[in-house]
Order: C-alpha cells, then sequence, then structure tokens
C-alpha cells in the first residue's frame, strides 16, 4: 500500500490528533502535516503525565520516529519493538489507547510499558532493557520459516541499551545472518544517568565524523546509515522508505534529545527522566510536601555507604546504570575512584564485584531486585560458589507500583534463599540497614544480600550510631500469647501498627531480619510457645521467606500452625504500591482480618 495515496486534507481541523486513532488514519495524512501532529502528540504526552506521572523525557524524544515509522511501515503486520518501552507514549497515543491513555500506570489503566495483551501494536512486551533487538530476530526468522517474505521487523533501541550484553549477544547473531532486521539506534547519549563506556565514546566520536575506526556496525555485518536528526521528519520519512525497500540486518542511527519541546526536560534530563508531577506549561516541578517525612532508604543506602567508606578503604560501589535511583550517586561523587556506573550490565555489574572480593575489596554491589534476575547465574557461579564476600544492596525489594509487572521486586527472596553461603537480609528500618551494612562490610565470612524497598523508611533520626548485626538473629518486638506474626523487612512497620489494634498479650511480634539464616532457636520457641503463626512478606509466597519458616516449623512437627502470607503465583499489576498491597492482601488490613478469624476461632 502506498502511503502517499488516499490523503485527507485535515487543514481545517484545528487539531490533527483529535483524528487519529490509529496508524491507517495517520497515513492517510499528508507528509507535510505530520510536524504538525508531532507537537499535538508531544502536547498530549506532556499533559497526561504532568498529572499522572510516569516517563516522560524518552517518549518526548522519539515523537516524530514514532509517527514516521507508523507512517512509512505497514504495522502492525510489520512488527515493531520498542526496548525497555518507556520511549513508547506516542505509540500507544497513536495506536488507539489516546482515550485511555490518561490511565497510564493507573489501577486498572493501561500499562507504562508495551504489552502483547493491550494491542496488536505491541509486538512484544518491553519493560527490562536490551531485549528487542533478539526478539525482533526471532520474529524475522519466523517469518522466514512462515514463507513470509514481506514483513518488515523493526526494533527501536537507546544508546545505553545497546551498550548492554543481551543487545550485543543479539547483534553478534543477527550480523551472522541475512535476517530481514532494522534496528534503530536513538542515540540521545544519555540514558537515565548520562551514558558511560567505551561505546558511548565511539558513538559520540561517529556524531562528531571523528570516529577513525571503521564502523563497528558494519563491522558487525549490519548495513549501517546516519546519523540522522530523529526530530527531522522531512529526513526520516525518504530513509525509513530507502531502508524499507531493502533486506537484510540493517541499523539506522538516529540522533534525538531526551526530553525534546519542554525546556526544563531538555536541560535536566536526569530528574525529567521520571519528573513526577509537573506544571504543564513551564515543566516546573511541583513542589515537595514531604520535606518533614523520613529519608527514602536509597539515600539512607546513599550516605551510609559515604561515611562507612570514609573509614575503609576497601568499600567499593557498583551500580548497574542507576547510580541517581540508588543514590549509589553520592559515593561516585565523594570517591569517584571507588565508584562504578558499569552501564546496563548487571551480570558484569555482579562478577566485576566477585573480581574485587577475590582481591580482599569489599564491593557492595547495588542492583534493583527485578534487574538483579538478569544476573542470577552469576551470583550463583561467580560468587556463591567461590564464597566470595560481596555485599549486594537489592534495592527496589518488594511491590514498585506503578512500573507494574516488568519491575516488581518480589521474587528475590525465593530465588536467592536456595544459594548456598549467601545471607539474606531484610532490614525493618534505616537504623537496621546502617547496621546491616555496617556489619557487612566488618568482613563478613559469606557473601551478603541486603533488600530494602522503593521509597521512605520510618525513622526521623536515621544517623545512628552503628551497631552490629548477629548473622541469624531476629527481634521480639511484642510478645504474646496466642498468635506470632513474623514479619521480614520494612513491611514488619505496618504490622506493627495493625497488631496495636489487639488487646495486649495476644498477639505477638517478631522481625526475623534474615530470611537465611533463620533464626531456628527463636522460631523453634515461637511454635512451642503460640497457637498460630503468621509469617507475612512483600514477596511471593512459592519458595520465599513464608516457605523458609514452613521448612522449619515441619521438621518440629508445628506446620499446621502456620499461616503464610505473601503474594500469590501471579504477577501483580501496576497501581501505587498501596493499591497493589491491598490487592495481593499482604496490607494491615489484611493481616487484621487474619487475626481476627483466628482470635474468634
Ligand atoms: C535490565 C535493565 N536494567 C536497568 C533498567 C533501568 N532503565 C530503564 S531505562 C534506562 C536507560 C535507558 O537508556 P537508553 O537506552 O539510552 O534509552 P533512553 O531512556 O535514553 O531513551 C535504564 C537504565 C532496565 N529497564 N532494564
Ligand atoms: C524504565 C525503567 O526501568 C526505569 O526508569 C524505572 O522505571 C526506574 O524505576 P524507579 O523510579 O523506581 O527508579
Ligand atoms: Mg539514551
Amino acid at each position: 500500500m502506498s502511503h502517499f495515496s488516499d490523503r485527507i486534507q485535515f487543514y481545517p481541523l484545528k487539531n490533527l490528533l483529535e483524528h487519529i486513532s490509529s496508524p491507517d488514519e495517520l497515513r492517510r495524512l499528508d507528509p507535510d502535516d505530520l510536524p504538525r501532529l508531532a507537537k499535538e502528540t508531544r502536547g498530549f504526552i506532556i499533559d497526561i503525565v504532568a498529572t499522572k506521572e510516569g516517563h516522560l523525557g524518552a517518549s518526548l524524544g522519539t515523537v516524530e520516529l514514532t509517527i514516521a515509522l507508523h507512517y512509512v511501515f505497514d504495522t502492525p503486520d510489520d512488527k515493531l519493538i520498542w526496548d525497555v518501552g518507556h520511549q513508547a507514549y506516542g505509540h500507544k497515543i497513536l495506536t488507539g489507547r489516546k482515550s485511555i491513555f490518561d490511565t497510564n500506570r493507573q489501577l486498572g489503566g493501561i500499562s507504562g510499558f508495551p504489552r502483547r495483551t493491550e494491542s496488536e501494536y505491541d509486538a512484544f512486551g518491553t519493560g527490562h532493557s536490551s531485549t528487542s533487538i533478539s526478539a525482533i530476530l526471532g520474529m524475522a526468522i519466523a517469518s522466514r520459516l512462515q514463507e513470509n517474505t514481506e514483513r518488515q521487523h523493526i526494533a527501536v533501541i537507546g544508546d545505553a541499551s545497546i551498550a548492554s550484553g543481551m543487545a550485543f549477544e543479539a547483534l553478534n547473531h543477527l550480523g551472522s545472518t541475512d535476517a530481514n532486521v532494522l534496528v534503530i539506534l536513538n542515540d540521545n547519549a544519555i540514558g537515565i544517568d548520562p551514558s558511560v563506556g567505551a561505546l558511548k565514546k565511539y558513538l559520540t566520536n561517529v556524531k562528531k565524523g571523528t570516529a577513525k575506526e571503521e564502523n563497528i556496525f558494519e563491522c558487525l555485518n549490519l548495513a549501517y546509515t546516519g546519523p540522522i536528526d530523529g526530530h527531522d521528519i522531512s529526513q526520516l520519512l525518504p530513509e525509513l522508505e530507502r531502508l524499507k525497500s531493502v533486506r537484510g540486518p540493517r541499523l539506522l542511527h538516529v540522533i534525538t534529545t531526551k526530553g525534546k519541546g519542554l525546556e526544563k526536560a531538555e536541560i535536566d534530563q536526569v530528574t525529567y527522566h521520571a519528573p513526577g508531577r509537573f506544571d504543564r506549561f513551564s515543566g516546573e516541578r511541583e513542589p515537595s510536601t514531604d520535606n518533614e517525612l523520613p529519608l527514602k532508604y536509597q539515600d539512607v543506602f546513599g550516605h551510609t555507604l559515604v561515611e562507612l567508606a570514609e573509614n575503609n578503604p576497601k568499600i567499593t560501589g557498583i551500580t548497574p546504570a542507576m547510580p541517581t535511583g540508588s543514590s549509589l550517586k553520592y559515593m561516585m561523587a565523594e570517591f569517584p575512584k571507588r565508584a562504578f556506573d558499569v552501564g546496563i550490565a548487571e551480570q558484569h555489574a555482579v562478577t566485576l564485584a566477585a573480581g574485587m572480593a577475590t582481591q580482599g575489596l569489599m564491593p557492595f554491589c547495588v542492583i534493583y531486585s527485578t534487574f538483579l534476575q538478569r544476573a542470577y547465574d552469576q551470583v550463583i557461579h561467580d560468587v556463591a560458589l567461590q564464597n566470595l564476600p560481596v555485599i549486594f544492596c537489592i534495592d527496589r525489594a518488594g511491590i514498585v507500583g506503578q512500573d507494574g509487572a516488568t519491575h516488581n521486586g518480589i521474587y528475590d527472596m525465593a530465588y536467592l534463599r536456595c544459594i548456598p553461603n549467601l545471607v539474606l537480609f531484610a532490614p525493618m528500618n534505616e537504623t537496621e540497614l546502617r547496621n546491616g551494612m555496617f556489619t557487612a562490610q566488618l568482613g563478613l565470612p559469606h557473601p551478603i544480600a541486603i533488600r530494602y524497598p522503593r521509597g521512605r523508611g520510618v525513622q526521623q533520626e536515621w544517623r545512628t550510631t552503628f551497631e552490629t548485626i548477629e548473622i541469624g538473629s531476629s527481634r521480639e518486638l511484642r510478645k504474646g500469647s496466642k498468635i506470632a506474626i513474623l514479619s521480614i523487612g520494612h513491611i514488619g512497620n505496618s504490622i506493627a501498627e495493625a497488631i496495636e489494634a489487639f488487646e495486649a498479650g495476644q498477639i505477638g511480634h517478631y522481625d526475623m531480619r534474615f530470611v537465611k539464616p533463620l533464626d531456628k532457636k527463636r522460631l523453634y520457641t515461637i511454635f512451642e510457645h503460640y497457637d498460630f503463626v503468621i509469617s507475612i512478606e512483600d514477596g511471593c509466597k512459592a519458595g520465599g521467606f513464608g516457605s523458609a519458616v514452613l521448612e522449619i516449623a515441619n521438621e518440629m512437627g508445628h506446620a499446621n500452625k502456620l499461616i503464610i502470607m505473601g503474594i500469590d503465583d501471579l504477577f501483580l499489576e501496576h497501581g501505587t504500591a498501596g493499591e497493589v498491597r491491598h490487592l495481593a492482601k499482604i496490607d494491615a488490613e489484611a493481616l487484621k482480618n487474619r487475626i481476627k478469624i483466628l482470635l474468634d476461632e
């Protein structure tokens, strides 16, 4: 189908976007109208994200590219994958989700990332980075085997995401095939934080025309074109048309600006990656009203690490591409030679830490729970098997809220507790986090993972004096007689509050601190003493903390006393963290209901 026939003249209409509900309608526009559509789409994104929040900068940067791709290619028959997917808001708006875009990331609303179940235009579900080239190559191979020679296959991937191991593995494979794949490298020279590494330097040289080497993509057998201006539709259209007319592995390098079209977002690209609420005209972020609230766990981690590093020269810090999110940025500022942002490279981050540990360093390797999933083998094979004392700080553990199913950190307790040698600790508050970090750097004979959630702690005074925590010890927070509640980590705070409603002396509460090793002695006493025991965790029930307690209860012949509260065997959707916890029945209300039922028995 030619996109240049059957055009509709929209000139009398003030708002083009109002009349575009699908790429079919988009393709009927005159090409000269597309810049106007881009402006309107950008405005639409800004209007919604200003109040509903979400990923702003990346999507503002891909508006023209999105329009050009859907204009030139025959989506959804042609397959289009957005790597990470946080830049796909324009894609969602133009592929039938404009009227519900204001539900983005809200409970019951559309996902903040592409999803196959949400639209036929979402060829592949994303959220974690650097998967797009593998997936699109898989689709291209399938088209070939199914004798579909017409279908086009396109992956859009950012400059930070293409530097990740998975993307390189896929390029390595792609270049050895004649698969019909077009990779679009959306190069804005930044990830969430500024891009790092040798590839970033190389891409900068390519842009300046000063790359001395052969083109790296050409060397990998991809037909390279670019760089071109990714905001100039008059450049994008003819180049995409040309690329559509040829076959084989191709890479188009486009240069874009993260945050394009909103001055503040262009200037402060790190903050405006996901800025929270802001004024849609000025871009000014809503002033924070929570100055009185406790600090975020991330900041407690970041400042504590600096404090410890000042006194312990063996400490190093490692983050795979999340220095701001994890607050490793504080150590990077204070000790630039000892703190490393390695880019989106979770596997490398873990094995890098292992290497450092072999030489007597004490690496704090801070990784979001959900992204550590990618480095599972490295945790087992490179760290635990060699019993290297790497200190994992597992950020965003538990329910993360609006990022939803792709980002929830609810599997780590299950996937880590089965690994020999590994200690697994979950602090209930800031003091516990600090003391856990302090204890770890005293020199443990094992690797340790310290898991803590996204967001704020509970203490105003967090800069407490350090104390050592005995590995495998728990804390009795409240004595009881009938029902014992065993909590792990931050969730214990809402539990402590919930049980205040019950008569003193009935309900006991224990902060178990360690998923591994469990405080067996304490558990033996508890199971002997109480009629019922409830374990509660912000992780999956299968194989998690409650399962570990059940193993001990079973040893004692008391398995029938235990009720496990945790996340059922399903993927949790997006919503505020509170809403999702409520739906998952791991909040204070669910616990109170359980207790009431047991007390009535
Ligand atoms: C495996 C994994 N690690 C980390 C992240 C967190 N993350 C999301 S977007 C992003 C930066 C992506 O940068 P780039 O690919 O350049 O895209 P841009 O945001 O610039 O459009 C990172 C690190 C992730 N989604 N997946
Ligand atoms: C798209 C992505 O993976 C990140 O931007 C993620 O949403 C960051 O999460 P936090 O907001 O918890 O840092
Ligand atoms: Mg980028």
